[in-house]
């Protein structure tokens, strides 16, 4: 479904990334782990087409693509109501299939109506968070690239959503490429982890397999999921 081989992209003769290698199977999520500034959303807009590689090629597989920018509140136009950037989503989704599946995410995103009639400046960060998720789930994706789509919001909307994203995963097969620094959800949704550390893979891991991790900046993600729930 998703190729990379021998990614690299420079910026300013930095490598930002280097020598990514990733092969994803349909059916199959991953999660791109690392800390702050080692290539993660570069990895997602490259996955788009955003940026060309420096060296290396990209293949997906995949024709219904969207993604939850990390920078939410610049990733919706502040002079459309709610309702509005929501119309932004129509794909091949008629208006009464929309409609039916508007009530059923705004439930579960923990989404009141009355929202619609709003501007994005009338709402709380993680409401905006929220709105994006909704709108890319609304345009019926196959493959989502999740760019750290649930920083803003608390624990249990936190909990609420990610039970949202693998019933999509169980019931329509929906892919995710969930870029994190939270190893906790990332083992939620995906089967699959690479973390990246300063541009490279350091460690590929199976979420059913974590007992491999050899990497010291893995492990001390590893330990504060531990710490947290001491
Ligand atoms: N268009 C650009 N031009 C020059 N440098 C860039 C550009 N985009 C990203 N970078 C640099 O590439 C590096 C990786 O950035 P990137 O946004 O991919 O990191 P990240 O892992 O997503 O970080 P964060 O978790 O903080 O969002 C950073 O040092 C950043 O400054």
């Amino acid at each position: 479904m998703l190729k990379i081989k021998n990614l690299t992209k420079t910026y300013n003769k930095i490598d930002v990334l280097k020598d990514i290698n990733i092969d994803l199977k349909s059916n199959e999520s991953i999660a791109i782990v690392g800390e702050s500034g080692s290539g993660k959303s570069t990895l997602a807009k490259l996955i788009l087409k955003l940026e060309k590689p420096t060296k290396g090629k990209i293949v997906l597989d995949e024709k219904k693509v969207s993604i939850v920018f990390q920078d939410y509140r610049s990733s919706v136009n502040p002079i459309f109501t709610i309702k509005q950037i929501l119309d932004e989503s129509f794909w091949e989704t008629s208006q009464t299939i929309l409609n039916a599946q508007l009530e059923i995410y705004l439930k579960k995103l923990e989404l009141d109506n009355s929202i619609l009639e709003k501007f994005p400046h009338e709402l709380s960060g993680g409401q905006i968070q929220r709105v994006c998720i909704l709108r890319s789930l609304l345009s019926n994706p196959s493959f989502l690239i999740l760019d750290e789509a649930l920083s803003a919001l608390d624990i249990s909307t936190k909990v609420n959503i990610i039970s949202l994203l693998q019933e999509l995963k169980d019931k329509k097969g929906l892919t995710y490429f969930l870029i994190t620094h939270d190893l906790e959800v990332a083992t939620a949704l995906c089967e699959n982890i690479k973390v990246l550390y300063k541009g490279r893979i350091v460690e590929s891991l199976k979420t059913n397999n974590l007992k491999h991790i050899k990497h010291p900046y893995t492990k001390e993600l590893l330990d504060s999921i531990v710490l947290l729930k001491d």
